[in-house]
């Protein structure tokens, strides 16, 4: 699991700043991410009261103040490098680039360092471990169904056959693999890193299916239990990914629909205004990882005994694999 959540987080660093990091800033800024979020869960009490908490919690302040001075001291020198490179004439472009030019336009500011900060901070925090931990639960499960594992690797082998021994396959190849995919979806359906949205609430009183909702109450949507409804999806517990293809009968829409625009199967990234911003992102990269993970080698549970693979789940900030999966990597024989 470690060796998914650095692979995520380099590759979301090189997108944030542009440059490859080498593995020591990697480390310091993964570092302090993790003290932030584990510190966070600690002391949500903080946010009951604030003025009360900052004198009646005086040294858990002074902690977390100095954990967003170690982070700022951290990622301004990485922002400020990547803006001196811009203006040197750097071709690549970078997520930082993007927060440095944003014209707040009511506010008629741009954004400043500590919130260019915030937002880059925000992005690991919400974007690597999900992505790791569902990448994950599909090698997991690609370990436990050996025959699934051979199907993704056959379905690659039919489009690229010999022509790309040992070579790294790309977004475009991606793209013509459509049993991947459905082996990506099924896995956020069966196994999503988080088993309820953000909390949300209505801004006015609102009646859903006979039930009023009141104005600010919290609405908590079950996630898991959505993709799980044995209503819509046949044998739900099931790890099945032709359910995903040929999916819609609407051949305007041969893909399955994630965003819920269309209809609403289930909902690991959320649905409407607020779902998540970096959907297209993870499943891209869940893509990505798995078909080059396949394709290069073949994986194999440490002591070859799929049985004893544990799908259990267990809660931390996300839903992980109660037993983390432990496999060894073969060659394949494309890439000796
Ligand atoms: C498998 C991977 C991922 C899953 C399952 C996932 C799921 C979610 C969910 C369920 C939400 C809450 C939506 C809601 O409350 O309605 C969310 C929010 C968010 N996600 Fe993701 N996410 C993933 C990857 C990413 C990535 C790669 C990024 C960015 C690099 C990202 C950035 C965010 C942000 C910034 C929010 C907060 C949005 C807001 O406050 O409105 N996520 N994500």
């Amino acid at each position: 699991m470690d060796h998914f959540q650095y692979a995520i987080f380099c590759l979301l660093a090189l997108m944030r700043f542009g440059d490859k990091l080498d593995e020591d800033q990697i480390k310091k800024i993964e570092a302090i991410q993790r003290k932030i979020l584990l510190r966070l869960g600690e002391v949500n009490v903080l946010n009951l009261f604030p003025v009360l908490s900052k004198i009646i919690f005086r040294k858990q302040w002074k902690e977390l103040l100095q954990l967003r001075q170690d982070q700022e001291n951290i990622l301004i020198p990485l922002i400020k490098a990547r803006i001196e490179a811009k203006g040197l004439g750097s071709e690549s472009v970078a997520y930082v680039d993007s927060l440095v030019d944003l014209q707040l336009t009511d506010e008629k500011r741009k954004l400043n360092m500590g919130e260019i900060v915030s937002i880059c901070a925000e992005f690991f925090n919400a974007g690597t471990d999900t992505t790791a931990t569902e990448l994950q639960w599909i090698m997991a499960n690609l370990v436990k169904f050996p025959e699934i594992q051979e199907k993704v690797y056959q379905e690659i082998y039919q489009l690229v056959g010999g022509n790309q021994l040992g070579g790294i396959l790309n977004e475009e190849d991606m793209q013509k693999l459509p049993y991947l995919k459905a082996v990506v979806l099924e896995a956020l359906r069966r196994h999503p890193p988080g088993h309820f949205l953000l909390p949300h609430s209505v801004s006015e009183d609102t009646e859903f299916k006979g039930y009023v909702i009141p104005k600010n109450a919290n609405v908590n949507v079950m996630v898991a239990e959505l993709g799980w409804d044995p209503n819509v999806w046949g044998n739900p517990m099931e790890f099945k990914p032709e359910r995903f293809l040929n999916s819609s009968n609407d051949h305007d829409h041969d893909e399955f629909d994630i965003t819920g625009s269309r209809e609403i199967k289930m909902m690991t990234f959320g649905a409407g205004r607020r779902i998540c911003p970096g959907y297209a992102l993870a499943l891209l990269h869940l893509e990505y990882f798995v078909v080059n993970f396949v394709w290069c080698f073949k994986w194999k549970h440490v002591n070859g005994d799929t049985s004893s693979i544990d799908l259990s789940e267990k809660q931390k900030f996300i839903v992980v694999m109660k037993n983390p999966l432990q496999a060894c990597i073969f060659p394949t024989v494309q890439s000796t």
